[in-house]
């Protein structure tokens, strides 16, 4: 990258809003690990983190879920380190056999939800006993991919506006960012 176009990364970070500190999103965390604890002890869960959003909320979540599971990863992009949504990509399918186990998705962010919903779906069809989904945000607005899409666990809900921090990315910078933001203007 130039230096003006870092300089511009730079100015994104100062000159944005912060939404939630990092002690409010390290608290929504830990709720968020109890109550997933709560409903998936006992069932010898599969929990994937979809990259690369993921990254950031999947390893926060994993050390507090004191229970027997496996945790892998699988990698869809739909936004490409852009700020608007395309087509699902498929970068990296999940290694892990699933089939007739419960499978939690943990993601960063459910904004429109084609990226859940498209995982959903492929997890139920190569035969999930149940699919559940974690995401550390939901975002606001009337834009769902379907009416009912909701995940089953949520950390924090966020304005309509465009957020990095926590795993979640500004072209590609900030998923560093140790709290949620939302980018000035936007
Ligand atoms: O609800 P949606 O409108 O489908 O958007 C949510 C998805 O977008 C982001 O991924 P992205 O495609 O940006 O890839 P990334 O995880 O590498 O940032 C985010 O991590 C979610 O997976
Ligand atoms: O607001 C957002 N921020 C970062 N990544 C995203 N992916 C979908 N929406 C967003």
């Amino acid at each position: 990258m130039s230096q003006t176009d870092i300089d511009h990364i730079k100015k994104i970070y100062i000159e944005a809003d912060l939404l939630y500190s990092e002690s409010e999103v390290e608290a929504a965390i830990n709720k968020m690990a109890a109550d997933i604890s709560a409903a998936l002890a006992e069932s010898d869960p599969v929990i994937f983190t979809i990259m690369n959003g993921g990254l950031v909320i999947g390893g926060k979540l994993l050390t507090k879920l004191n229970f027997p599971l496996e945790a892998g990863y699988m990698h869809a992009t739909r936004y490409r380190n852009t700020t608007s949504g395309h087509d699902l990509e498929w970068k990296v399918a999940p290694m892990i056999d699933f089939s007739g186990r419960p499978v939690l998705i943990v993601d960063d962010i459910l904004d429109e939800g084609h990226t859940l919903a498209e995982i959903i779906s492929f997890c139920h069809q190569k035969g999930a006993s149940s699919v559940q989904t974690a995401v550390l945000v939901n975002k606001l607005h009337d834009r769902k991919a379907s009416e009912d899409l909701k995940a089953d666990f949520v950390g924090l809900d966020v304005e309509d506006r465009y957020i990095f921090g926590y795993g979640m990315d500004y072209h590609g910078y900030w998923r560093n960012a140790p709290g949620i933001f939302a980018v000035k203007g936007k």
